[in-house]
């Protein structure tokens, strides 16, 4: 692996409505690494992938992307990222011909380039045939393949995806992981950020782990392990997170459903 730094972010704070949501977020990630970006519910993960796109500001502290300083005000960083949002904003009344050589155009391909390539990309998805069909038509599995080709077609060096498998079905999972896995061998960087602990656990070489705003704990599968003595990443992530009352949380919430009946 390159030691080349492609991402730093130093002293990350970021606050909402007076609270800290970031608070001394500190990373450093190399040319190739496979980041599993994984937190509870409302740890900040989606705030900090959204200030290193420069979708959000008013943080404090320092991100450096490919060396540049992301507050200095130019974009071009951006031309070599990728990113597959959390909920996708794909324009249902477009065909994925339409959206595909948009979203190419922007990050600087030409449109026949950009059209060929996205062609080529739908049949490997097996979806050649609905290449100019309303994307209103296509099933959720059908628009995650779209926003995941929309997100490589410029072939990013920096790929950020928010729970990229979402609605795959078993077959396509295999698939996306590994070309994800190549992609990630061949140099490319990618932030993987997702709820799916065996998914994480399998295909991260490091694992970020946010919880109470800060990074808890950052290393090697292996590495995540011995720290909490615990054998699976769902366990790990159980223990670094303080959570061990599944159980009493189930069974309020049942006796709740069930008063009365
Ligand atoms: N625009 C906003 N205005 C106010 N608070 C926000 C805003 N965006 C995020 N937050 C708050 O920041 C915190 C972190 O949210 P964020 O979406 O980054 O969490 P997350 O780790 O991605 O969560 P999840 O796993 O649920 O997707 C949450 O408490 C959330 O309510």
């Amino acid at each position: 692996m390159s030691t080349e730094e492609v991402l730093s972010i130093q002293d990350l704070r970021m606050k909402y409505d007076g609270r800290y949501v970031l608070n001394g977020i500190d990373l450093h990630v190399r040319r190739g690494e496979m980041i599993g970006y994984i937190g509870p519910n409302g740890a900040g993960k989606s705030t900090t992938v959204k200030i290193m796109l420069g979708l959000v500001e008013g943080y404090t502290g320092t991100v450096r992307i490919f060396g540049q300083d992301i507050a200095d005000g130019s974009v071009e960083y951006k031309r070599r990222i990728g990113y597959v949002p959390e909920v996708a904003e794909l324009y249902d009344q477009l065909t994925p011909a339409e959206y595909l050589t948009f979203t190419g155009e922007l990050y600087g391909l030409s449109y026949e380039e950009a059209y060929e390539k996205a062609e080529r990309l739908m049949e490997c998805f097996d979806l050649g045939k609905v290449y100019h069909s309303r994307i209103a038509t296509f099933s959720k599995g059908m628009r995650q393949k779209v926003l995941l080709i929309s997100s490589l077609l410029h072939d990013p060096d920096l790929l950020f995806l928010d729970e990229p498998l979402s609605g795959l079905d078993a077959n396509s999972v295999m698939v996306v992981k590994e070309i994800l896995a190549k992609l990630s061998a061949a140099g490319t960087t990618i932030f993987y950020s997702s709820h799916i602990m065996d998914v994480v656990e399998k295909i991260s070489s490091r694992i970020v782990l946010l919880a109470d705003s800060r990074v808890v704990a950052d290393g090697t599968f292996k590495e995540l392990q011995q720290q909490s003595q615990e054998g699976s990443l769902e366990e790990v992530f159980n223990q670094l997170t303080g959570f061990h009352n599944h159980g009493a949380i189930a069974d309020r919430f049942v006796s709740i459903i069930r008063e009365g009946s």
